[in-house]
C-alpha cells in the first residue's frame, strides 16, 4: 500500500475487549477519512494507537513510510501526528497566541523566532488573528475549536486527527467548522471521528465504519451512510426490517 498514512493489520485488545481487529487503511495527503461507529466501537482507541497513547498487539502504522509503532508519543508528534480533541484543551489563562506559540515551540520544537511566525500563521489560517490576545478560556466555543485546530497545525502535522470536534456546536457553526476543515485538509492527511453525520458528508472523501474494533466497510460518504451497516448501527434497523425497507424501495 502507498499513502501518507498506511495502517496494516492493526490489533489491540484489553482483556476480552477487542478495540482493533485487523484494521487496515491507507490515506493520502489531501484526503479526509471519516470514522463512524457505535459507542465503544474502537474509534478513540484507533487514535490512541496512532498517537502512541496505546501500544498495539500487532500491526503496522506508517507515516510517510516511517514505522510509528514502537516510538514514543512525543516523537510521533514531532514526526507529524497531531490530534484535536472534542473538548478543547487550551491553557485557559494564556492568550490564543500564547497557546499557538506553545504548540509551535514544544510540539514542533521550532526555534523561538520561527515558532512566533508559525503561531501567527496558524491563527490567521484558522480565523483567530483578531482574537490573538484573548485568553483562551474566554473564547466562545467555536473559537476554542478553531484554536484546537490552530494548535494542531502549529505542530506542522502530516496527519491531523480530529476527535469529534463538531460536538456542542450549532448547525450554523458546524458549517463554519466544515469550511475550515476543507481548507486545512489540502496540506495534510486527515481522519475525522464524528457523530454529526452532515459534517462528515461535507468534509470526508470516504467514511469507514467500525464496530467491535472491526472495519465493517469503507466507502464514499453517501454510500457508507446509506449502507445497511450504518442504518443498523444508527437507527436500530434490524436485518429483517432493512430487507423490508429495501423491498419497499424496489417495488415503489
Ligand atoms: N485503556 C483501556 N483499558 C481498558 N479498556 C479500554 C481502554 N481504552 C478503551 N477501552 C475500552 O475499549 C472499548 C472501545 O473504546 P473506545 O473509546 O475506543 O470506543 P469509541 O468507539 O471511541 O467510543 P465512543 O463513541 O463512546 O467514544 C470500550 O469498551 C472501552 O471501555
Amino acid at each position: 500500500m502507498t499513502g501518507c498514512l498506511v495502517i496494516e493489520g492493526l490489533c489491540k485488545r484489553y482483556g476480552e475487549i477487542v478495540v482493533a481487529d485487523g484494521v487496515s487503511l491507507s490515506l493520502a495527503r489531501g484526503e479526509c477519512l471519516g470514522v463512524v461507529g457505535p459507542n465503544g466501537a474502537g474509534k478513540s482507541s484507533l487514535f490512541n494507537l496512532i498517537t502512541g497513547v496505546a501500544v498495539p498487539n500487532a500491526g503496522s502504522i506508517k507515516l510517510e513510510g516511517r514505522e510509528l509503532v514502537g516510538l514514543r508519543a512525543d516523537v510521533r508528534a514531532r514526526l507529524g501526528v497531531a490530534r484535536a480533541f472534542q473538548i478543547p484543551q487550551p491553557f485557559a489563562h494564556l492568550s490564543a497566541y500564547e497557546n499557538a506559540l506553545a504548540a509551535a515551540s514544544f510540539a514542533a520544537r521550532l526555534p523561538r523566532a520561527q515558532a512566533e511566525r508559525e503561531a501567527w500563521a496558524v491563527l490567521e489560517r484558522t480565523g483567530l488573528a483578531d482574537r490573538a490576545d484573548t485568553p483562551a478560556g474566554r473564547l466562545p466555543l467555536l473559537d476554542r475549536k478553531r484554536l484546537e485546530l490552530a494548535k494542531g497545525l502549529a505542530a506542522r502535522p502530516h496527519l491531523l486527527l480530529l476527535d469529534e470536534i463538531a460536538g456542542g456546536l450549532t448547525e450554523a457553526e458546524v458549517q463554519v467548522l466544515v469550511a475550515l476543515v476543507l481548507e486545512l485538509k489540502k496540506d495534510v492527511a486527515m481522519i475525522w471521528i464524528e457523530h454529526i453525520a452532515q459534517a462528515l458528508m461535507a468534509a470526508a472523501d470516504r467514511i469507514m465504519v467500525l464496530n467491535f474494533g472491526r472495519k465493517l466497510l469503507e466507502d464514499a460518504p453517501a454510500a457508507a451512510m446509506d449502507s445497511r451497516e450504518v442504518r443498523e448501527i444508527y437507527m436500530g434497523v434490524g436485518e429483517e426490517a432493512t430487507e423490508t425497507l429495501e423491498a419497499g424501495h424496489a417495488t415503489a
